[in-house]
Order: C-alpha cells, then sequence, then structure tokens
C-alpha cells in the first residue's frame, strides 16, 4: 500500500522538480532511491519555509513601525522629524533595516535548494521527463490489462479496495498530458476529465474550508453542486459519449462513468479522500490548462463531438485561446465527417488475437478448463536423489504437454536475500534479443543483473538443487538472471529460445527454463502461456520449470510466455537457462520427431 502511496506522490516529485533521463519507472529497486531524494526535498523545503517566515515577519515589524511612526506624525512630517529620536529611527530604518531586508530576500531567491545535481543526491542519475512517460505507461498497461476504472484509480481505489489517498487534479492532469503524448488518447481522455470533475470539486468547496482544512468534513452541511452534465450544451447530451470505437480492450461506456463520478458527491468517502488528498487544496492547474489537452485527447480518441464541446469550454474561459481558436474547425469537421463516418461504419482496429488472449490469461479471463486440469496431479517427488527421500520435493504439475511444473519451497529466505544484495549495485534496465542486438523496448520494463556461479559460490547449493530437479547439467548452463519489476513492469509474450538456428549448434540454445519467484507480488505478475491458457502465480520461494524444446530438439512454439504487468507491489525473479549443449545423456532425443503439437503456434504473436 505504501508504495503504491509512493508512486503516486513520485509523480509530483517528476514534474515539480522537471529531473533528467534514467529508467527509474522500470523497476521497484530504482524508485526506492528516490524515496530518499523526497526526504532531503522535504528537508530543503522545511529550511526553506522557515527562511521564509522569518522575512515575512520582518516585513510585518518594519511594515508596522512606518505606519505607526508615520500614524504619530500626523502629516506633519518636518515637525515629526525636528526630534532627534524619529530622524534617527527613520535613517536606520532606511540605512539598516532596508538593506538587510533586501539582502535576505535576495539569499531566499538564491536557496536553489531544488537544483540539486544527482551526485549530493547520491543518485547514478536523475530521473527525466522520460520516467514520467514510462510510469504513465505503466497506469495505461495497468488499467488496460485489468481492466481497470479511471475514477476507481483516481480515488485510490483497486480492484474495490482503498490502497492510497485520492489522486489530486493537478496528478491526474500531469498523467492525462503524458498519457496523450504518448498517444494514449482514450486514456488520456479519461484522465484529463478526472481532473477537471476534481478541480470543479475545489473550486465548489465553500470557501472557509479551503482555507482552515477541517479535521473532518462535514458532508450534511457542505451539499455540492451539480457536476458537468448539467454543463453540457443539451444538443450533445444524449449520444456524445456513444459510438465510441478504439483499440483497447476497456468498456465502450467509459465517458459516461467518468461524467457519472463528477455526480458522485453523496459518497462520503469521497469527501473523506479529499481530505487526505495527495496535494492538499491547492489545486496547481487551472481549468485551461486542462482544457488545452482535454479537446485534443477526445478528438484523436475518436470522438470529436466531446471534443468541440469542451473546446468551446476553453474559448469561454479564454476567447483568444491559441489551441481553442487553432483547433475549433477541426473539431466541427470532424463532428461532420462522424456523420458520415456512422453511415460508412469504419470499424475500430482491433489488437490481434494473440495479444487478446494473451491480455484475457494475464487476467483470469481465460483459464484451462476442468477437462484440461484433470489429470494435473501434486506430488512429493525424489527424482531418485538420496537426498530427496528425505524431504521430498513437492511437484505441482500445471501442464503435461509441454510440461510445466511448480517446485516449491525450493529457494530459502537466506539465498534470497544474498542473491537481491548481490545485484544491488549491477541491477540496470532490461533489454530484449540476442547480445549482438540488445535493445531497450517497451515489451520489457524491468530491471535485470547477472550472477555468475563461479564468483559467487553460495549460489552452489542451488546449482545442485536445479541439476537434481531437472535431471540436467549446468556445466553448459547461463550465469543467473536475477530482474526486478515495478508497478505496471512486465516481460510481454516471447519465447525463451533464440531463433537463429546458427546459435543452435554454435553456442547451444535455451533448452529449459527454471524460474524462481523469489518475492510474493500483491496483485499481478503471473506468468502467463497464452497457448496453454495457464497463468502461474508468483509465489515466495517456489520455482517453475518448463522445456522450451521438443525431445527432436524441435523449439516448442506452445512455450510462448509473458510476465503479466505488476499491479500492486514489486516483483523478484531469479531465471535460469540450461543449454541444449552437452544433455545429450541426460535428456536423449527420441527417436522421432515430435512437433506437430506445437507447429500451429509457430507465429503466434
Ligand atoms: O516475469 C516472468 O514471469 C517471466 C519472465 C520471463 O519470461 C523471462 O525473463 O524470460
Ligand atoms: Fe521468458
Amino acid at each position: 500500500m505504501r508504495l503504491l502511496k509512493n508512486i503516486f506522490n513520485l509523480f509530483v516529485i517528476f514534474t515539480i522538480f522537471g529531473i533528467a533521463y534514467c529508467d527509474f519507472y522500470t523497476s521497484i529497486s530504482g524508485l526506492e532511491e528516490l524515496l530518499a531524494v523526497e526526504d532531503h526535498y522535504m528537508k530543503a523545503m522545511e529550511k526553506h519555509l522557515v527562511a521564509m517566515e522569518t522575512v515575512h515577519n520582518q516585513f510585518k515589524s518594519l511594515l508596522n513601525e512606518i505606519e505607526s511612526e508615520h500614524a504619530q506624525d500626523n502629516h506633519n512630517s518636518t515637525q515629526h522629524l525636528e526630534y532627534p529620536v524619529n530622524a534617527f529611527k527613520m535613517i536606520r530604518r532606511v540605512v539598516v533595516d532596508m538593506s538587510q531586508l533586501n539582502k535576505l530576500t535576495t539569499d531566499i531567491a538564491n536557496l536553489r535548494v531544488f537544483n540539486e545535481s544527482a551526485s549530493t543526491l547520491k543518485l547514478s542519475t536523475m530521473p527525466t521527463d522520460n520516467d514520467l512517460r514510462g510510469a504513465s505507461m505503466g497506469f495505461a498497461r495497468l488499467q488496460k490489462m485489468y481492466k481497470l476504472d479511471t475514477g476507481d484509480m483516481a480515488r485510490g481505489v483497486l480492484i474495490g479496495q482503498k490502497y492510497s489517498s485520492a489522486m489530486s487534479a493537478y496528478n491526474c492532469y500531469i498523467l492525462g498530458k503524458n498519457l496523450y503524448e504518448a498517444g494514449e488518447f482514450k486514456l488520456a481522455s479519461e484522465w484529463l476529465l478526472e481532473a477537471l470533475v476534481k478541480l470543479e470539486e475545489l473550486e465548489n468547496l465553500p470557501r472557509d474550508d479551503v482555507e482552515n482544512l477541517p479535521d473532518k468534513f462535514d458532508f450534511e452541511e457542505n451539499e455540492m453542486e451539480d457536476g458537468y452534465v448539467e454543463d453540457l450544451p443539451e444538443e450533445y447530451d444524449d449520444d456524445m459519449f456513444d459510438d465510441f470505437q478504439i483499440n483497447t480492450t476497456l468498456g465502450d461506456d467509459d465517458y459516461e462513468d467518468i461524467i457519472e463520478n463528477a455526480e458522485e458527491y453523496e459518497d462520503e468517502d469521497l469527501w473523506n479522500n479529499k481530505l487526505d488528498n495527495d496535494n492538499g487544496i491547492y489545486p496547481y492547474v487551472t481549468k485551461e490548462q486542462i482544457l488545452e489537452y482535454l479537446p485534443a485527447s477526445l478528438y484523436s480518441a475518436g470522438n470529436p463531438k466531446a471534443a468541440a464541446v469542451f473546446n468551446d469550454k476553453l474559448l469561454q474561459l479564454d476567447p483568444k485561446n491559441f489551441y481553442g481558436l487553432g483547433n475549433k474547425d477541426l473539431y466541427a469537421n470532424g463532428v461532420r465527417n462522424e456523420r458520415r463516418k456512422r453511415v460508412l461504419d469504419k470499424p475500430a482496429t482491433p489488437i490481434s488475437k494473440y495479444q487478446l488472449l494473451y491480455h484475457q490469461v494475464c487476467s483470469g479471463e481465460v483459464q484451462q478448463t476442468p477437462r484440461e486440469q484433470r489429470h494435473l496431479r501434486c506430488r512429493y517427488v525424489t527424482n531418485n536423489v538420496p537426498f530427496y527421500f528425505l524431504g521430498p520435493l513437492k511437484m505441482e504439475e500445471l501442464n503435461t504437454d509441454p510440461f510445466v511444473a511448480f517446485y516449491h519451497q525450493v529457494i530459502y529466505d537466506n539465498e534470497i536475500d544474498r542473491i537481491i544484495s548481490s545485484v544491488e549495485d549491477s541491477i540496470e534496465r532490461s533489454k530484449v534479443g540476442g547480445n549482438t542486438h540488445s535493445r531497450y523496448d517497451e515489451i520489457r520494463i524491468s530491471k535485470n543483473s547477472w550472477l555468475d556461479f563461479k564468483e559467487h559460490r553460495f549460489l552452489d547449493a542451488i546449482t545442485q538443487r536445479l541439476e537434481d530437479i531437472t535431471g540436467l547439467t549446468m556445466e553448459t548452463g547461463e550465469q543467473l538472471q536475477v530482474a526486478n519489476y515495478g508497478i505496471g513492469g512486465h516481460y510481454g509474450p516471447h519465447h525463451d529460445f533464440h531463433a537463429s538456428t546458427v546459435e543452435d549448434w554454435k553456442t547451444g540454445n535455451r533448452i529449459l527454463t527454471a524460474l524462481f519467484y523469489i518475492n510474493d507480488v500483491e496483485l499481478g505478475g503471473s506468468t502467463a502461456f497464452p497457448a496453454l491458457r495457464l497463468a502461474v502465480p508468483p509465489i515466495k520461494g517456489s520455482m517453475v520449470v518448463w522445456h522450451n524444446f521438443h525431445k527432436s530438439l524441435d523449439r516448442d512454439y506452445r512455450t510462448w510466455h509473458a510476465g503479466c504487468p505488476v499491479l500492486h507491489g514489486s516483483k523478484w525473479i531469479c531465471n535460469e537457462w540450461f543449454s541444449t549443449k552437452g544433455q545429450e545423456f541426460h535428456r536423449p532425443c527420441g527417436l522421432q520427431r515430435d512437433n506437430e503439437g506445437s507447429l500451429p503456434y509457430k507465429n503466434w504473436y
């Protein structure tokens, strides 16, 4: 819960202090560093406030003194100044006080507490706009994947549970603006609408309450006025939010929901939320700023009618607005074309059926049928290893063909702690692609590092365990990969094997994956196998194992898999990839090809 709250807070930090390029958004391990930065800024702000208060008090006392002197002098300045004390006091004020106050104000202006360099803040780099964009895209990914309602998220509610304080109008605006810039127009529109509604709530609060925040807001005495629905011109009311088609799995009634949310003033929770709102009551953003983005988002999301309505609102507030005037005709034409388009009935571009299945498996909408699960068993196994006669392995079959299995309680807390601390300094943004063409890609948002078994001898016990469990040799295996995903972090569907057959005989290929979950994830973060309709939940201490190749050493395309986005918490895993090399006597090839089953899945992307 605390982390989610902190992510919201980080939005504020990112934007207020306009920070530089890095990949903080790719994992929780990077974000934790920023908590220290936030702490630093908090202390700096406190210092700054104290300094400003001192100046404020001195200004006030000097002003009082001058005012009372002038009152005494009774407009007869010459007479007043004939008294030596009065003359002295005035000269003192001008010579000493004024210049001292001048100096104090300049000192404050020069404090520059928010311009610290990365090294003073003990960071390798500063976060940037890019991080903010990445974090916003993470939000979008989660909303689309798990069908999360924007209104709920804005209220800090996740799957029916309150996880954090409500998001302020400013946070909703920044999120909406970033989503707009990233091309996520429909979600951008929703967040910008949220921002507008929240700003209205704030404006409608009675002045006294805004100035003196009460301990507990008394809802009964502070009925709100109605929100946007009443404000919209009648001609738009009926179908403004209809016919909304866009490439997303979100429902079509989202705008209506948003508008309805605006009416939820009766919801007492909402009022209480306002009190623990994430940036108090100062809005930081104006309606005009929101309205410069909202119509463009709505238009790009395919809703020119709503775009025109909100653009008119912008022009009402600011008749000369550059964007308002510049886009007016565009939206009006859009509305006309929209009428024609309806006749033509242009279909929306759907996401590929494979991607859709991936989403459905991650969110649990599609699962193995009871018939498919009928033959799966949980068993104690020894693999004929004497050690396991004493304490057998706890195996849970997850799929028979291809074989995918869970082994529970196979990595221990002390090992996990050492693994995580060993990668602390080397963990960095994950790439995709082989060694020769590796690159950063939105398909994989995480950080990772590698541990060399020869260098970290505490891993010997894990090597032995892996060999005992899989029956394969680790001689040719890769280093241990350790990865961490933050909120919204994911690894889109992929195969673990290399595509190139040249690599097969030169360096070997990834015959088997052993994936350890080394922490528990509050929500999301399963390992999904869309072709198998299987989502493996991350369980601390458990390991999931699957063969990427048929016995005939043909690639098994059914192993197409993914790390689903993390919805709440952080996800740590370790991957060990065994090589096809050197397994001749451990997993002998069959006499016949056995890959027919996987061929239909070859082009799944
Ligand atoms: O995070 C996961 O669950 C899957 C990770 C994965 O597939 C990989 O690292 O290759
Ligand atoms: Fe993988």
